[in-house]
């Protein structure tokens, strides 16, 4: 059987998803498409989906007899209206991040998907899947003792215009917030937001770097440095000190050259590129899981908790120095 994805949002990660769905993956085609940009749906329906569907709007993409899974990659602040759409007609549908840009709004997707019975949500939180990080939780499960602290950098080179203070959380950070709990099994219970001296390569609307200070329940402290107009490539960085030893997040694989004196090797531009890898293996697995009328990898309450925690840093960015608390209602059984 062939899995018939209709994407909703047909902007750079949209774009990226319909090539690796329609030319790397395999098991499903996209067979519709929507954007509230009419210009920018023509054009990758043309370049990378001819027989695909343009479809009015989101809700009507979901509800469409000629889609089976639902892609969301539009703007993080539409994602809920389209995962509830797709809940409600019961098709798996794969979220980027963030689930959604409030925990209300997070938390009224698990109300639906719990009343609805089965897992039908993916969130995009694709660093589960990335070799390195999978590499870097096996030695801190089983090699470096205890965790006590984690310090982490999300390095972009610049950002666009309409980038501003809170998406330094909602949509850079949301990673960090995401994998940092997987990689430790464990969930913050506050946060702070502290701004060092400001960069004058930051646009006026977007406060740049920013430390993000999170603890968790176990105690263990983290730094995460927000940069997001770093200039020098895109870096993430992540080093978790336990009580016998310390590991990092390898660097991807790059060729070491020796040249006029100097010793070098090239570090990325582009988030594509970085987790490419990644990308691939969670669409793949959303297939698989799709294909079986359900979902796998990261939940609706990964998404969910992400939210609590994005909302609590969002607080704190807005009183510099004070410290959030972060609280948690019971998981719901579905996501045991
Ligand atoms: N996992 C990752 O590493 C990763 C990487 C990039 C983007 N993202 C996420 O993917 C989402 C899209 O990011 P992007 O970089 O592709 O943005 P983008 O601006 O390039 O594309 C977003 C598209 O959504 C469309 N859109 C906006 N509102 C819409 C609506 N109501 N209905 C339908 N379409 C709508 C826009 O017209 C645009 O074409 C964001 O949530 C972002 O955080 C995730
Ligand atoms: O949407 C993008 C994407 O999620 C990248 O992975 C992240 O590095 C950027 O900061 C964010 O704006």
């Amino acid at each position: 059987m062939t899995l018939r994805i209709g994407v909703i949002g047909t902007g750079a990660i949209g774009r990226d998803h319909m090539r690796r769905i329609n030319q790397t993956l395999s098991g499903a085609k996209v067979t519709a498409v929507s954007d509230v940009n009419i210009e920018s749906v023509r054009t990758a329906r043309a370049d990378l989906a001819p027989e695909a569907e343009v479809v009015g709007s989101g809700e009507e993409l979901a509800a469409s007899a000629g889609v089976d899974a639902v892609v969301v990659t539009s703007w993080g602040a539409t994602h809920e209206q389209y995962v509830l759409a797709a809940i409600a007609a019961g098709k798996p549908v794969f979220c980027e991040k963030p689930l959604s840009t409030t925990a209300a709004g997070a938390g009224r997707i698990v109300e639906a998907e719990t009343a609805f019975g089965r897992r039908l949500v993916q969130v995009g939180f694709m660093r589960r899947y990335d070799a390195g990080y999978r590499m870097l939780k096996a030695v801190v499960e089983n090699e470096i003792g205890r965790p006590l602290m984690v310090h982490a950098a999300h390095r972009n080179p610049s950002v666009p215009e309409q980038y501003i203070t809170p998406m330094a959380i909602q949509d850079t950070l949301i990673h960090e917030i995401d994998v940092l709990r997987w990689l430790l099994d464990d969930d913050y219970v506050s946060a702070q937001v502290i701004s060092p001296r400001r960069t004058r390569h930051a646009h006026a609307r977007v406060e740049d770097p920013q430390i993000v200070l999170l603890e968790t329940k176990s105690g263990i402290r983290i730094d995460v440095e927000i940069f997001v107009n770093c200039r020098y490539g895109y870096d993430i960085q992540c080093q978790v000190v336990g009580e016998e030893g310390l590991a990092s997040l390898p660097d991807p694989m790059a060729v070491v050259m020796r040249k006029d004196a100097k010793l070098q090797s090239a570090i990325m531009t582009d988030w594509k590129d970085r987790f490419i890898d990644s990308y691939d293996l969670e669409l793949q697995d959303f297939i698989k899981a799709a294909a079986r009328g359900t979902a796998s990898g990261p939940t609706a309450w990964d998404g969910y908790v992400a939210a609590v925690s994005s909302d609590a840093c969002v607080e704190a960015q807005s009183q510099p120095g004070s410290i959030v608390p972060i609280s948690l209602p019971a998981r719901p059984a579905l996501y045991n």
